[in-house]
């Protein structure tokens, strides 16, 4: 099994670098892959001019699976949209069709006195966001600056985006959302903005009418403001919540909050024939970068995530996740995880204390 490395940017080298450790850990145990190396994001930028080359996706589309770090880069943002570092993330994603991103926010005991929330709020949560990842407003176009050319702004700059959704964009993301409910707690909750936007207004249209095949999922509806409310209100009362891109992007960081930290969320990007882009769902964190100071543990878990639904490698995956849970309950931690009686570790440590649970397992 082949898998393009894809670092990218900030914190990116060095929580990928953790990861690939540990897939290389399992390799004496029969695990059988190899990795290649390719440029994305600024990094890609300030190498090839471009920030998502066509070696890049060529390399993404000769191999098995991919494992992306992040993108991002503050001292690029003033760049025209298409070379900026960003554009090379939802690139790949669009130009490997990688319409379905899960987003598991998971609370490990050992964790759940770490989260801003009463423990008893998150002890024991267990929820799926199924996000929509190459439509809605990211994607949609027309899009751009201009001068207005009516209404009380007239004569003044503006700028515009478009957010659409096509039926079979909707039905695709909704039949892997309520295939991922039947087989978790059978519950499904769409997120949409239908008492204002036209585009989620259908959205919930088509949900609903792709639930009709799914009478053993219990559907609901739910406005993104009261859900991003909810989240924190009792977010135990969710299973699987389907939504579009931009909702499940913000959702998605809210509720990673829930689990202690951003650096504990995996995510897996999956096209049709289940060709995945395994990635953390935090970003580049340029505060950090160079430091050893980032959780590579969401990176980690994405691995896992690749190993099950890429590869159907279902005991390395939950080997790992294993020796994730075997750090986090005796081991020493990063600091956005970090509380009194803990040995502290930077990024590199971390992984090694992963491997190290590896192999006593
Ligand atoms: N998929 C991707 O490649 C994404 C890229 N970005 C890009 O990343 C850059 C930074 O964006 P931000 O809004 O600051 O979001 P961010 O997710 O990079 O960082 C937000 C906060 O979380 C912390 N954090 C993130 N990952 C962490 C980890 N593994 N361990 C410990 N702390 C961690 C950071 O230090 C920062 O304080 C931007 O250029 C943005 O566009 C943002 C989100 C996703
Ligand atoms: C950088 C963005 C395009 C993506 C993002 O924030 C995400 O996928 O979570
Ligand atoms: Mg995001």
């Amino acid at each position: 099994m082949k898998i393009a490395v894809m670092p990218g940017d900030g914190i990116g080298p060095e929580i990928t670098a953790q990861a690939v450790k540990v897939l290389e850990a399992l390799k004496t145990d029969g695990l059988q892959v190899e990795f290649e190396h390719a440029l994305i994001g600024g990094a890609a930028y300030r190498a090839t001019g471009v920030p998502l080359p066509e070696s890049t996706v060529a390399l993404a589309q000769a191999s098995d699976a991919v494992l992306f770090g992040a993108v991002g880069d503050f001292s690029l943002d003033t760049l025209p949209r298409h070379l900026r570092p960003e554009q090379a993330i939802l690139g790949i994603r669009k130009a490997l069709n990688l319409f379905a991103n899960f987003r598991p926010a998971m609370v490990y005991s050992e964790l759940a006195d770490a989260s801003t929330l009463r423990p008893e709020v998150v002890a024991g949560l267990d929820i799926l966001i199924v996000r929509e990842l190459t439509g809605d407003i990211y994607f949609g176009t027309p899009r751009g600056h201009r001068i207005a050319e009516d209404g009380p702004f007239k004569g003044e700059r503006e700028a515009f985006d478009t957010m659409r959704y096509a039926e079979t964009e909707i039905r695709r993301i909704a039949h892997v959302a309520f295939q991922a409910a039947r087989k978790r707690g059978g519950k499904l909750c769409s997120v949409d903005k239908a008492n204002v936007l036209e585009t989620t207004q259908f959205w919930r249209d088509v949900v609903t009418e792709v639930g009709k095949e799914y009478a053993d999922v219990e559907l609901s509806h739910m406005y993104v403001d009261n859900c991003a409310m909810q989240l924190l209100k009792n977010p135990k009362q969710f299973d699987v919540i389907v939504t579009g891109n931009l909702f499940g992007d913000i959702l998605s960081d809210e509720a990673s909050m829930l689990t202690g930290s951003i650096g504990m969320l995996p995510s897996a990007s999956l096209n049709e024939s289940n060709f995945g882009l395994y990635e953390p769902i935090h970003g580049s964190a340029p505060d950090i970068a160079g430091k050893d100071l980032a959780n590579p543990m969401a990176t980690v878990l994405s691995a896992a995530m690749m190993l099950r639904y890429t590869f159907g490698l279902e005991e390395y995956a939950s080997r790992i996740e294993k020796a994730v849970q075997t750090v986090l309950a005796s081991g020493p931690r990063t600091g956005d995880i970090w509380r009194e009686g803990k040995e502290r570790t930077g990024t590199s440590g971390m992984g090694d204390a992963i491997v190290a649970a590896l192999a006593r397992q």
